[in-house]
């Protein structure tokens, strides 16, 4: 089976660590830092709940797919600037799953 794109852009976005600010768009976030990134996770954040209300109004869910693909990229970026990659997230939901909400929620420290 084809490596999913969550994996391939991982390589990518960890390589980007070592690569010039001016030679790419990741790169240039990680040599800006965490807040920066950060910030933009915020702006796509938003972005994407104005989205949905868009959405909600329209019935066109085109806008809210482009926004969260930007949420869930710089999602990525967030977590390659900390070390980190979608593997531990996709675990966290495997983990989860099945279980009730209700349940988890009373079952966190
Ligand atoms: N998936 C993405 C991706 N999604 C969104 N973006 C960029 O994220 C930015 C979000 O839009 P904004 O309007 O907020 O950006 P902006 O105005 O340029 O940002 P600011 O100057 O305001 O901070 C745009 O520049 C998009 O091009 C992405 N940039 C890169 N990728 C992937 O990352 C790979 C590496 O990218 P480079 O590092 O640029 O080669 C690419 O091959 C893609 O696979």
């Amino acid at each position: 089976m084809a490596e999913s794109i969550l994996a391939q852009l991982d390589v990518v976005l960890a390589a980007r660590k070592d690569a010039s600010p001016d030679s790419s768009y990741v790169a240039s976030l990680h040599h800006k830092g965490l807040n920066k990134i950060l910030e933009k996770v915020g702006e796509e954040a938003i972005e994407t709940v104005l989205a949905a209300k868009d959405a909600e109004i329209s019935g066109d869910n085109s806008k809210l797919i482009y926004e969260t693909a930007d949420l869930w990229f710089h999602s990525l970026v967030m977590l390659s600037q900390l070390g980190e990659n979608h593997q531990p997230v996709l675990d966290e939901l495997a983990r989860r799953f099945g279980l009730s909400g209700l349940d988890e929620k009373a079952a966190r420290k």
